[in-house]
């Protein structure tokens, strides 16, 4: 990856963090060329013990700073109002957008013909496990696609999307998935609990079964559903627990209607409030 060209970073909370947290740990981008935008004091220290440079409003942005990207890491509600005070970028730099719900449309009324990539990472992107689901607008050039796909494939796996609205879509599966999980471990370890186990023992097996379950089931040759039924023993303990599981409507329906709330939600976000 080319790592010469600056990367203006708005918002440095938990997601804007996780980015940064990728980029400077993992993936060797050097941190003084990231100029993160924060108004929070503790954020903005958080970001420099990285090696960030900080800024707490953008009027702060050197007049000379020409970055490669320019990347949106506030809440969906915000957008519309923060964002004219980048319009000076939009010559040099390609905005990456990872905020829920927000359409292009919102970028493209303030930035005018602009080259607007919509993307959603998701949390693990800190550790460099993320994946990220992304969409360009046609003011994207080439050269802006390379760069985008390095800079996100820095933090996780990227996927590049035909429509914008399948964005939301996304949202709604890998954007907002680790909570999923994470509360799918708090169940575990509450009913490793209510079978007797200690809270901390608990919570051990839980984190590292479904750790070492998602690893198997990203790199094994099988499907989920092959590796289920090598788990299940005819009449064995997994039978019993998947009876419970998959009896309908089972955590499938529980999953899928949490899915569409999330999809919901995502395109409540577009509304301007
Ligand atoms: N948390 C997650 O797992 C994911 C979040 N997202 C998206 O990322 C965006 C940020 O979400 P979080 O990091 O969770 O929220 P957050 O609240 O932790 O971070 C937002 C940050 O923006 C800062 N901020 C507020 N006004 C600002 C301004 N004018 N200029 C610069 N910074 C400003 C806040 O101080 C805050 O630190 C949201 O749009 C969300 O939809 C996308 C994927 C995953
Ligand atoms: O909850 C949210 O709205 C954001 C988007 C995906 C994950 N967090």
């Amino acid at each position: 990856m080319d790592h010469s060209g600056e990367i203006v970073l708005v918002g440095c909370g938990n997601m804007g963090f996780a980015l940064l947290e990728g980029w400077v740990d993992r993936a060797g981008i050097p941190a003084a060329g990231i100029h993160v935008v924060e108004p929070g004091e503790p954020l903005r220290q958080r970001a420099v013990a990285r090696g960030a440079t900080v800024y707490d409003d953008a009027a702060g942005l050197p007049a000379a700073l020409r970055p490669h990207a320019v990347i949106i890491a506030v809440k969906p509600q915000i957008v519309g109002s923060m964002l004219g005070a980048y319009h000076r970028f939009t010559d040099a730099a390609v905005f990456v957008s990872i905020a829920a719900g927000v359409p292009i449309s919102t970028f493209e009324t303030t930035l005018g013909e602009a080259a607007i990539v919509r993307a959603m990472p998701n949390m693990p992107a800190s550790i460099g496990k993320g994946v990220i689901a992304a969409f360009a607008n046609a003011h994207t050039d080439d050269g802006q696609l390379a760069y985008v796909t390095d800079l996100l494939g820095a933090v996780g796996s990227v996927h590049w999307l035909t429509e914008e609205r399948l964005v939301d879509a996304a949202t709604a599966i890998s954007g907002s998935g680790p909570a999923y999980l994470f509360h799918f471990i708090e169940c575990l370890a509450d009913a490793g609990v209510a079978v007797g186990l200690s809270a901390e023992t608990a919570l051990a097996l839980a984190k590292q079964t479904v750790g070492g379950a998602a690893a198997l089931a990203s790199t094994s040759a099988f499907s989920p559903a092959e590796l289920r039924q090598q788990v299940t023993s005819p009449n064995g303990t997994t039978a019993a627990a998947l009876e419970v599981l998959m009896t309908e409507p089972g955590l499938a329906d529980l999953v899928k209607r949490a899915a569409e709330a999330a999809h919901r939600r995502a395109l409540e976000l577009a509304i301007p409030t």
